[in-house]
């Protein structure tokens, strides 16, 4: 089969069968815009980190394909702790067994931190808050928050209620949370309420519902109730959300005595940006989940949100420096892959294929000096900040250019190539690259070097003696090992490379002059090695040639010797041709 057959069996294969959808936007109606026209959030900045709770074992949980077990969600709410939340949503006790036991469990064997406060979910139903309460008996402190949705779409066709209904089920709910807290006056209770799907409720009537809530609970500042305000879906720009948050900010009764919390959806892809500016607009709290796992498109991804605030020199109050355990902590417990591209976690992010990107950022950290501020062109954190080395910074395919190829050859070797050197290494390897359509990997590119120029045959310098004659002259007196044989060359000059190409000169042939030069140590310390590379004219024609030494004088022997054999190389396939 040619390729050509092959490429189109293949392209037929992932065309399909043409079974696309009814794409037609006439079906979905506008949203509409809160009216704010002295928003004041966009003048806003964010110096500190919003107050975190983590409902990955609760949202992210009821979205997985198979919940966590109590083992998994131990082992989950472990890496939460020692992160350093503060706020973190256990479950839905009154929903499941697992939930139950696990809250149990925290309680029973005293495994939540006196720093820390667990909260729990619960609808506004009487036998599930009774259920809830007993499941956290002996807690020291906890969050019973409670929630009812306040949509339109809700109210017309799930609960068939109209405003005043779905009020009266908040307000209801809100006092029998409050109601049975009494039972348990050894816990120190607070109260969170949530209008399910406030991006889908008219702001006003939320706004009233949330009001209504609060005269029920009559918070005060020392004891704060939490208003948590959800984009259970996301269904607009998060401008309009930080609009809709700001307004809620400035109507909210008690609003000294409220925590205002937000809890953001990602269906738009959005979620981070409507948290990052509803705590612009005035949100004191922000829930979400470690890489936004969560129903549908997911939560909005606290990780991100945290690092973005690292990014820009803001503490954010919670310490990602183990990635590592994050990753496997989320793969273990939500049976979820990391995408290779995720904010600052995945594999490729702190990777750069592109030539012009490669070169930048070589340029910049060469330029960087201990205790610099962070400044590196395409990497916008230092990955070693989470456990991360500078090996996969830069890899190389047929995207990339000399810098790339000739980082990746200091990091292996330490040869730091003349600039000369570096795009005529580099067209070897993206030749390469293009034959195989694939990453060229480190080792591939030191082996090709080596052979390329670093040649020990035909030509090999064997131990050589340096004098001085009493003309002032340098004499060089090699044994040389070429074609099977040994023999004994003798050059005079200035200095023993100059000694070495005119002995050269006087047997292989042809013209053998330095034309550039350039040498460094390997490493340091009194056994570093030293490189040398050569440009060498033969003529009509120039090599470089490169060589390693235990001194620099052998290093630059054989470097001129290496580009030698290249021009010996050279000659024997152009006799074979003839
Ligand atoms: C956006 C969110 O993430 S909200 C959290 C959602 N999380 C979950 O649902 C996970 C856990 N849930 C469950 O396991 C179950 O739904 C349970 C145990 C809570 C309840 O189970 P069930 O009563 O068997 O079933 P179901 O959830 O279908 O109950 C629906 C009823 O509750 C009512 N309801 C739903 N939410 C609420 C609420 N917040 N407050 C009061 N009533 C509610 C519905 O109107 C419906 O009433 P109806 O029976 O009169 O029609
Ligand atoms: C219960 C609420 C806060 C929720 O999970 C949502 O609306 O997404």
């Amino acid at each position: 089969m040619s390729g050509i057959e092959q490429n189109d069996g293949i392209r037929t294969e992932i065309i399909g069968d043409g079974s696309a959808g009814t794409f037609d936007y006439r079906k979905y109606p506008a949203y509409p815009k809160p009216k704010l026209s002295d928003r004041t959030w966009p003048d806003q900045e964010i110096t500190r980190a919003p107050v975190w709770a983590s409902v990955d074992l609760r949202d992210g949980n009821q979205a997985l394909i198979e919940p966590m077990t109590v083992q998994q969600k131990m082992v989950f709410f472990e890496l939460l702790v020692d992160i350093g939340f503060k706020e973190i949503e256990i479950g839905f006790p009154a929903a499941s067994q697992i939930d139950y036991d696990f809250t149990r469990r925290l309680i029973e064997e005293d495994l939540i931190p006196q720093d820390v406060t667990v909260q729990v979910l619960v609808q506004a139903r009487e036998e599930l808050i009774e259920r809830t309460y007993e499941s956290l008996q002996g807690v020291h402190r906890a969050i019973v928050h409670v929630y009812n949705s306040t949509s339109t779409v809700q109210r017309r066709d799930v609960f068939r209620m109209d405003q005043a209904g779905i009020r009266d089920l908040a307000v209801q709910g809100a006092t029998w949370v409050q109601e049975y807290a009494k039972r348990y006056p050894d816990t120190d209770w607070r109260f969170q309420y949530s209008p399910e799907s406030f991006t889908g409720t008219e702001l006003d009537y939320a706004i009233d519902v949330c009001n209504a809530v609060l005269e029920v609970w009559q918070p005060r500042p020392e004891n704060p109730v939490i208003i948590n305000l959800p984009a259970t879906v996301e269904m607009t720009t998060p401008n309009v959300f930080a609009d809709q948050i700001e307004i809620v900010h400035r109507q909210l009764h008690h609003r000294d005595a409220v925590v205002l919390s937000v809890h953001t959806h990602n269906d738009r892809g959005t979620g981070i940006a409507a948290s990052e500016l509803a705590v612009m607009a005035g949100a004191d709290r922000v829930e979400g989940t470690l890489l936004g796992n969560g129903e549908r498109t997911g939560n909005m991804d606290i990780l991100t949100m945290a690092m973005n605030l690292y990014s820009r020199g803001v503490d954010p109050e919670l310490d990602l420096a183990d990635m590592a355990r994050i990753q496997k902590v989320y793969e273990y417990c939500n049976q979820l892959p990391v995408h290779p591209r995720h904010p600052y976690i995945g594999e490729l992010v702190y990777t750069s294929f592109s030539g012009s990107h490669q070169d930048a950022i070589r340029k910049c950290m060469s330029a960087r000096k201990p205790g610099d501020l962070w400044d590196v062109a395409y990497i916008p954190i230092d990955p070693t900040d989470l456990g991360r080395n500078y090996e996969a910074v830069i890899r190389v395919n047929s995207q990339s250019g000399k810098g790339g190829v000739a980082w990746l050859l200091e990091r292996e070797t330490g040869y730091n190539l003349p600039r000369e050197l570096q795009p005529l290494f580099s067209q070897h390897v993206q030749k390469e690259a293009e034959r195989t359509a694939k990453e060229v990997r480190a080792d591939w590119i030191v082996t090709a070097f080596e052979q390329e120029y670093m040649a020990r045959t035909p030509l090999r310098l064997g131990d050589y003696r340096l004098s001085s004659t009493e003309a002032g002259d340098d004499q060089l007196s090699a044994d040389v090992h070429m074609d099977g044989q040994q023999q004994r060359w003798v050059g005079k000059g200035d200095g023993p490379v100059d000694a070495w190409t005119s002995a050269l000169a006087q047997h292989v042939g042809f013209v053998v002059e330095v034309d550039d030069y350039a040498e460094h140590t390997l490493g340091t310390g009194s056994d570093a090695r030293a490189v040398a590379y050569v440009k060498l004219k033969t003529g009509e024609r120039t090599w470089w040639g490169v060589g390693t030494g235990g001194d620099i004088a052998r290093a630059a022997l054989d470097a001129v010797s290496a580009a030698v054999n290249r021009e010996l190389a050279a000659r024997a396939a152009e006799a074979q041709v003839a």
